[in-house]
């Protein structure tokens, strides 16, 4: 994507509204520049003793027009601008979020959260304001210079001193190519850092109970100190270079005044021109400063924008990691066995295998336990069956169909995925159990919750079901979040479901419960249980046990039990915990 693709596809789509808006800017500014040449005259005639009552009247009444049309012209061209920027900003922003919604998991650990709302943000806040300006002043002011200039060159000023007077001002443009990239370069530097502080305050926030728990608030308020200097130093740099630019600008449209007061006076009072026109000229040349200062404020905020707005392209360019083929096509996965075949596979950024070389074949139906140590590469496996990451091709088929020619929908829609530390959002408790389709019937939710034993603990709140979770509500203990996020899987009623050690923060009892409901309810249907302790994958059809992305045992409960190995040892010590416990 070239680097201004977003705001050229914008203002393309909207050219007719910033047609209009520029016109009514165009006429307010045309207007505008009859004010010194009215003054002019007004002046003239003072000075040639033709002032009478009815004159003084009529040059209030038309300076009161040229004023009111300004005001009302300019005001309608300025709202449309301002108006159009805002629409941009909330385009871009959906379209931001869209992308971001179809970017991978791969995406998100490499960019952390606050970087991303930075871009969301900032980034846009800054081409919104770049493009309002930009329309509005640039507008303004090459209207009002052009104007001013054939202002003057229709009146009897003479040439030469028009251009003695304009001349200081022809260095504004040298200065601007001089400096604005200097500018653009380090805003660049700002909002890299103003990023990297809201991903700093981003991680600060999301840890701040375990910063309290363990007393180290100095350690990270010195932390966010550096990145908050970091900034400091960075927007220090960028002033320093954009305040020379903006004092240079005025400082070139005094110069000009001084030459018109210095050399129009002169002739003025030689009579080579009238008092008159050394009045309006003197008024145009003040008038065109603004205009020029203008100008220079739109390049040095454009450059600026130019850094966001390169950030913000770049990122709608991220292609998913993730691709769909063109044919990816839908099957039903309760009757597809799962194959995996020879699959071995590396993270993207990692130079070692979190799998080795897995074969496992999944009939439909059937309930399979992985065990293994943390690290062993269970999660990974699951990831990879839900493509969170991409297998290499032939290696995971769901019946005759390898994984990545389904399409996402597909896949995704029929595996219910229960994850240990599953994320809850701030809404109610039912919108969270519900996540998946938020019409479902509300006895449908009461029976998921009865099903995850969490039915209990939502009816004692005062709210229930409509208790509200997160920021703005309650915060739920770790397994009544885990029970929770298991009720939104069992909701789902999905051909496949993986729980992935899902049940790890509930108490045993619980747990038991939890599994004899899992058995009867899938009973035919197929459920992966990875889990730590025995007890939750004991009545597995198969059991597999990976350790270092290998799986190195497999079998029944009994037969692994006999085997002797790493199975059987996790078998004793719980074992033991339990006698030990009921000692
Ligand atoms: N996104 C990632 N990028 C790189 N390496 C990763 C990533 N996620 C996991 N790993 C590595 O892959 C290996 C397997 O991790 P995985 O999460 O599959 O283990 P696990 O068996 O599920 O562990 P646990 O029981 O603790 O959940 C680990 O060495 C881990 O460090």
């Amino acid at each position: 994507m070239k680097a201004q693709q977003i705001l050229r596809d914008y203002l393309t789509s909207k050219w007719y509204f910033y047609l209009t808006a520029i016109l009514f800017i165009v006429a307010a500014n045309i207007i505008n520049s009859f004010f010194p040449r009215l003054l002019g005259r007004f002046t003239d005639q003072l000075d040639q003793g033709q002032m009478t009552q009815p004159v003084i009247v009529e040059y209030s009444l038309l300076l009161l027009a040229v004023g009111v049309s300004f005001a009302v012209l300019g005001g309608i061209g300025q709202y449309i601008v301002v108006r159009l920027g805002r629409l941009f900003e909330f385009v871009t922003r959906r379209k931001l979020f869209g992308h971001f919604t179809t970017l991978s998991e791969q995406f998100y650990s490499k960019n952390g959260v606050g970087k991303l709302l930075s871009y969301v943000m900032n980034d846009v806040t800054a081409v919104r304001e770049s493009i309002a300006m930009g329309v509005n002043q640039t507008t303004n002011a090459t209207i009002t210079i052009l104007s001013a200039m054939t202002m003057m060159l229709l009146s009897s000023i003479p040439l030469y001193l028009i251009g003695a007077c304009v001349l200081p001002l022809a260095a504004i443009p040298w200065i601007v190519t001089g400096i604005g990239p200097v500018v653009r370069k380090r805003s660049l530097t700002v909002q890299d850092s103003l990023g990297k502080m809201t991903e700093a305050a981003e991680e600060q926030f999301g840890g701040i109970r375990v910063t309290k728990k363990f007393a180290v608030e100095p350690i990270m308020m010195r932390r966010f100190g550096a990145a908050v200097d970091q900034i400091r130093d960075n927007q220090l740099h960028l002033v320093r270079v954009s305040s020379l630019f903006q004092a240079s600008i005025p400082f070139l449209g005094a110069l000009s005044l001084v030459v018109t007061v210095a050399f129009g006076g002169y002739l003025t009072i030689h009579d080579r021109i009238t008092l008159g026109n050394f009045v309006a000229l003197t008024l145009y040349v003040r008038m065109m400063v603004n205009p020029l200062q203008q100008i220079g404020n739109v390049i040095n905020t454009m450059q600026r924008s130019r850094a966001s707005l390169e950030r913000i392209n770049e990122l709608l360019a991220v292609k998913p990691d993730i691709q769909e083929v063109e044919s990816s096509g839908s099957i039903d996965l309760r009757h597809a066995a799962i194959h995996i075949r020879n699959l071995s596979f590396s993270y993207p950024d990692s130079d070692r295998y979190a799998l080795h070389n897995i074969n496992l074949k999944i009939e439909p139906g059937k309930t399979v336990g992985i065990a293994g140590k943390t690290g062993s590469g269970k999660t990974t496996l699951m990831k990879l069956l839900l493509r969170v990451y991409d297998a290499p091709r032939g290696t995971i088929r769901f019946g005759e169909v390898d994984i990545r020619d389904l399409s996402l929908e597909s896949l995704r829609s029929q595996i219910s995925y229960v994850p240990q530390d599953g994320f809850l959002f701030s809404t109610t408790i039912r919108d969270n159990i519900a996540f998946y389709h938020r019409d479902t019937a509300f006895d449908r939710v009461e029976d998921a919750a009865r099903k995850a034993q969490i039915y209990s603990n939502i009816t004692e709140f005062p709210e229930q079901f409509e208790t509200k979770l997160g920021e703005r509500g309650i915060t739920l203990s770790g397994g009544q979040r885990q029970r929770t996020s298991l009720a939104r899987g069992i909701i789902k009623d999905s051909p496949i479901m993986i729980l992935d050690d899902s049940v790890s923060a509930v108490d045993s009892i619980t747990e038991k419960k939890i599994i004899n409901m899992i058995r009867s309810e899938r009973r035919n249907r197929t459920t992966l249980i990875i889990a730590h302790r025995v007890s939750a994958l004991k009545h597995a059809d198969e059991i597999v046990v990976l350790d270092e992305g290998r799986i190195v045992e497999r079998g029944t409960h009994h037969e692994l039990l006999a085997h002797q190995g790493i199975y059987a040892t996790l078998h004793a010590i719980q074992e033991e915990g339990n006698s030990d416990a009921a000692l």
